[in-house]
């Protein structure tokens, strides 16, 4: 990792830090996807992860929550932080995901009805009362912006929405077991441009109660919505930091190569 990278860090401490990650390396069998990474993410902040295909990018943001303890094979060594607490050492593996949710790049509803795709996860965490569950569905409904939508449609299938209402819903199932950061692995790469720019300002919005990380393909989308961007590449971070000085002046030749589309 270079010098640069650790003076950026540094800057990052002096904010309030919601992930640590010190010298994190993840192996898939013989295989190094990760190499030595070290980053600071910011609570209330949206980060990108931004780099080439294979860059190790999904990888990363699946370390987050322990995604990859599902996967044979994958070791990892380092250091992962949730609030100072070490998340592969001193917490369990289900505690963390209901702090840390996740949405995935193609929306995917559970083939139930709106309703119970939303309630899903508080009732799994024990939570039975009809009105309780009513005022959960809603308030996480309104916070991923669909509530007007979807409020006289709660009882139907949620297979019969479309594509970014469907992302939409899948962001409120995460919202309702409130957790306090949002992992999204490219959300609307699957998306119209209207639907992307719904996803977008609801990002923005989300920001002031969570702390969002989001892996993108689309360079104008992280110039966009994201506050730092992290470039990575072969399963290195590059450089990583404030994402309009990322864009306006790279610092290393390879984070100007690829935003000016010179590889990629
Ligand atoms: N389950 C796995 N087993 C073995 N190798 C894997 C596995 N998942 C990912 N890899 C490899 O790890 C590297 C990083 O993959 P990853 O999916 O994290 O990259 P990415 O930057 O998210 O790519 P993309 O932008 O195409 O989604 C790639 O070389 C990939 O082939």
């Amino acid at each position: 990792m270079s010098d640069t990278i650790l003076d950026i860090n540094k800057d990052n401490k002096e904010e309030n830090v919601k992930l640590e990650v010190n010298n994190l390396n993840l192996f898939y069998g013989q295989f190094q996807a990760l190499h030595n990474i070290s980053m600071n993410i910011k609570a209330n902040k949206i980060t990108a992860l931004i780099g080439p295909s294979g860059c190790g990018k999904s990888t990363f943001l699946k370390t987050l929550n322990r995604m990859n303890d599902l996967e044979e094979n994958v070791s990892i060594n380092g250091e992962l932080k949730l609030d100072n607490t070490d998340i592969y050492k001193e917490m369990d593996a289900l505690e963390l995901r209901k702090r840390v949710g996740m949405v995935f790049q193609q929306p995917n509803p559970f083939p139930k009805t709106i309703y119970d795709n939303v309630a899903y996860g508080p009732r799994i965490n024990g939570i039975k009362k009809k009105a309780q569950l009513d005022e959960i569905v809603e308030r996480s409904l309104r916070q991923a912006a669909i509530w007007d939508e979807l409020k006289d449609r709660l009882h139907k299938s949620a297979l019969g929405l479309s594509g970014g209402q469907q992302q939409r819903l899948c962001i409120a199932r995460t919202l309702a077991v409130e957790p306090e950061v949002v992992l999204m692995d490219e959300p609307t790469s699957a998306l119209d441009p209207i639907s992307t720019s719904k996803i977008e300002e609801l990002a923005n919005e989300l920001k002031k109660k969570y702390t969002i990380v989001i892996v993108t393909h689309n360079m104008q989308q992280a110039l966009r919505v994201a506050d730092d961007t992290a470039f990575f590449l072969l399963g290195e971070l590059i450089e990583f930091r404030d994402t309009k000085k990322l864009f306006s002046y790279p610092m290393d030749k390879r984070t100007e190569d690829y935003i000016t589309g010179r590889f990629g």
